[in-house]
């Protein structure tokens, strides 16, 4: 005997009774008296079986509510990531104010964070190849953000106390706008299916802002062709670069969307380190100011 038990119109499961079953050829009184019932019929395998699904919809109309909801989970994921960047900048700036950091520490602790949890948030986003769109919207609205107070068409003074190194509104249109711009660039570019925008927001978020924390403090011995940029600075940007872009690519492969060959990854993150490292420690600054007081 077998009972249909439905639970939703579309789902309906059948459920063989037969191994619930006593055995009934025997009269009760019979049973209890012989001595070995004759043996049960072997049970079947599978005692739920799914009913044949028919769905009510349309493919048209499921793509439809797929698409609905891909939108939908890329707006609030981008509105989500967008108040936490508002929520860091406005932490590192109460964190200011109130003279528990400085600013230049506040500024890379900016630096280091914001670009490494915004490539963090990108797992969050749908699968739609729309969804890098929505994405970039954060850095964009940053953006915006930081060409309106840099042009000091509105003021914000905890956006320029925690981004500025000296609180002047017109330095928010460079480093902090640089910075939002290859945000946006390797969101567009690279987004979550190439190593190259992984390590090389990295390198820029992680291994350049701890080279600024760790020289600042412990960079008594200056680099030779660069007295700014000291060996403290550069070999700590080498191993922290290194280290959070294996991070990085570990917490993409997890997530399966990076297949790694892990022996040749390691080999080629520390070859873009040590140039990274190399790159950064040049006296460019100094070398455009002379090529620009020519
Ligand atoms: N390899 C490095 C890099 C930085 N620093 C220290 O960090 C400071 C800031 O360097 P830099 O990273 O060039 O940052 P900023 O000049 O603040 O500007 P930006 O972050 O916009 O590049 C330097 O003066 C230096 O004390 C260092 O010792 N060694
Ligand atoms: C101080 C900075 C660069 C100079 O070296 C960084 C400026 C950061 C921007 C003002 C804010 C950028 C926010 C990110 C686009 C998103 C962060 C999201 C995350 C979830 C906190």
């Amino acid at each position: 005997m077998s009972l249909l038990v439905s639970t939703r119109p579309s789902l309906s499961f059948r459920l063989n009774f037969n191994l619930l079953r006593r055995p009934t050829n025997l009269p009760l009184s019979s049973a209890s008296l012989t001595p070995k019932p004759p043996p049960l019929p072997t049970p079947p395998l599978h005692i739920l079986r799914r009913a044949p699904y028919s769905s009510p919809c349309t493919p048209r109309a499921a793509s439809t509510a797929a698409t609905a909801y891909s939108i939908l989970r890329d707006s609030g994921a981008a509105a989500a990531i967008l108040a936490g960047a508002y929520a860091l900048v406005s932490a590192f700036d109460f964190l200011t104010r109130r003279n528990l950091i400085e600013q230049s520490l506040s500024r890379k602790l900016v630096h280091i964070l914001s670009g490494l949890f915004f490539m963090v948030s990108w797992p969050i986003f749908s699968t739609t190849t729309e969804a890098r769109y929505f994405a970039c919207l954060v850095p964009l609205v940053n953006c915006l953000r930081l060409v309106i107070h840099g042009l000091s068409l509105a003021s914000d003074e905890g956006l320029i106390k925690s981004v500025t190194r000296e609180g002047k509104p017109e330095e928010l249109l460079r480093g902090p706008l640089y910075y939002v711009l290859i945000l946006i660039l390797c969101a567009l570019i690279f987004w979550r299916e190439s190593p190259v925008g992984v390590i090389s927001l990295a390198m820029m978020c992680g291994g350049d802002g701890i080279a600024d924390i760790i020289g600042r403090r412990f960079g008594f011995l200056k680099i030779p062709y660069n007295q700014q940029k000291s060996w403290a600075g550069s070999i700590s940007m080498f191993i922290f670069g290194f280290l959070i872009s294996i991070g990085m690519l570990q917490y993409y492969s997890v997530l399966g969307y990076l297949h790694l060959d892990w022996v040749q990854t390691v080999q080629k993150v520390a070859l873009v380190s040590l140039v990274a490292t190399v790159v950064e420690s040049l006296p460019t600054t100094e070398i455009l100011r002379t090529l620009a007081s020519e």
